[in-house]
């Protein structure tokens, strides 16, 4: 399947359905709208289904691995190995996402979808490597554009055999990649023509020093590539990496095979906002899960009006903010299907 018959797939949420639960939600046995969030999400997730009142989700969180040739500019305190150590460690269970997707009930698939090295020796680890590692963005663009392509369709067809043969239910892209918040401030500065030094943080945690020269690395950057702000896989060849291409695909293949995709962090949403100037209706999948420490968070969560359900300072990514979020999707759902009714309850209703 090509990427544009996947975004011709993709199609608006089922209105009628999300209408009916709205009704359902107002009958149910509290004020009207007092769950806040809780029913918002419980009426998209059941919308984005189709189904009145859905079932529990099965859960996969798809963790993209790829190298940044921008890690020689010096904009991260982590050497580059640290991508493919911290793969061994996903895929040995000892990483911060296996803990909280153990704790939320999901499974974890890892994927080598632009590591500079090989790793025959992890047969749990899926290779769909599209190359080594992008190339140095300050000095051109990161990827070629089919490149970037690729790496989008890894995403989609992970996605669509998840769906299908696992029958998965709800899904979040999580990134390893060192050096990929610069890529990502480097997309939102693009995006939103907001200045570097406003989108820019401190990722893994580098000092004053550094936090210069990855400014001006991302700068540079966008000068020498001029990256095209209505074209999203333009952006995303040119400066951005091949794990936040594979998260854009798991994004929009979760949108084309209907199921609801939880947005994690910095570089999951710097995905979220590739896949949304790509095919704009993708958004109508996402949910939004926590608010990075990242600063340049915050102007990417308000581009693509997604509400963070938490803030609890995390700047790890790997998908651990959507994890943490998980439960309250099922909670969502389960209020949709467990609360009484004014009616059954036997319980007199307001007037307002
Ligand atoms: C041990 C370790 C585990 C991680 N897991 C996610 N990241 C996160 O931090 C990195 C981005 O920060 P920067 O742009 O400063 O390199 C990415 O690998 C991202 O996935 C990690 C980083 C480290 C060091
Ligand atoms: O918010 C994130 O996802 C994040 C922040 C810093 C470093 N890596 C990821």
């Amino acid at each position: 399947m090509s990427l544009t018959e996947i975004i011709g797939k993709i199609k608006p949420i089922d209105q009628e359905i999300l209408d009916a639960t709205q009704e359902h939600l107002n009958s149910l046995t509290k004020p009207l709208g007092s769950l806040g969030v809780l029913e918002d999400i419980g009426k998209q997730v059941a919308a984005i289904y189709g189904v009145f009142k859905p079932e529990l989700t099965k859960k996969k969180v798809v963790i993209m691995a790829g190298d940044h040739g921008v890690a020689e500019e010096d904009v991260s305190c982590f050497p580059q190995e640290v991508t493919y150590q911290m793969v061994r460690n996903f895929i040995n269970g000892g990483a911060g996402i296996n803990v909280l997707a153990r704790h939320a009930g999901a499974e974890i698939v890892c994927v080598d979808i632009g590591v500079k090295v090989d790793m025959h020796d992890l047969p749990d680890l899926v290779n769909k490597k599209v190359a080594y590692g992008t190339q140095n963005m300050t000095k051109g663009p990161a990827m070629t554009r089919s490149e970037a392509e690729q790496a989008i369709m890894v995403g989609v067809e992970i996605v669509k055999d998840l769906v299908e043969k696992e029958g998965i239910t709800l899904v979040a892209p999580g990134d390893m990649g060192i050096a990929n918040t610069t890529s990502s401030s480097a997309i939102i500065a693009a995006l939103s023509g907001l200045s570097v030094d406003k989108v820019v943080g401190r990722g893994s945690g580098i000092d004053n020093e550094r936090l210069k020269i990855k400014i001006k690395a991302i700068e540079k950057a966008l000068t020498v590539n001029k990256p095209d702000k209505q074209d999203g896989l333009d952006i995303l060849a040119k400066v951005g990496g091949l794990e936040i291409a594979g998260m854009t695909g798991v994004i929009l293949g979760a949108a084309a095979y209907r199921i609801p995709v939880i947005i994690d962090g910095f570089n999951s949403t710097a995905a979220a906002l590739i896949a949304a100037t790509i095919a704009p209706l993708s958004r109508q999948y996402m949910i939004g899960s926590h608010l990075s420490a990242e600063p340049g968070h915050k102007y990417m969560l308000a581009y693509l009006e997604l509400q963070p359900m938490l803030t609890m300072n995390l700047r790890l990514g790997e998908a651990t903010g959507s994890a943490l979020v998980m439960s309250m999707v099922d909670a969502a759902i389960k209020i949709l299907r467990e609360m009484a009714t004014f009616e059954e309850a036997g319980v007199a209703s307001g007037n307002s």
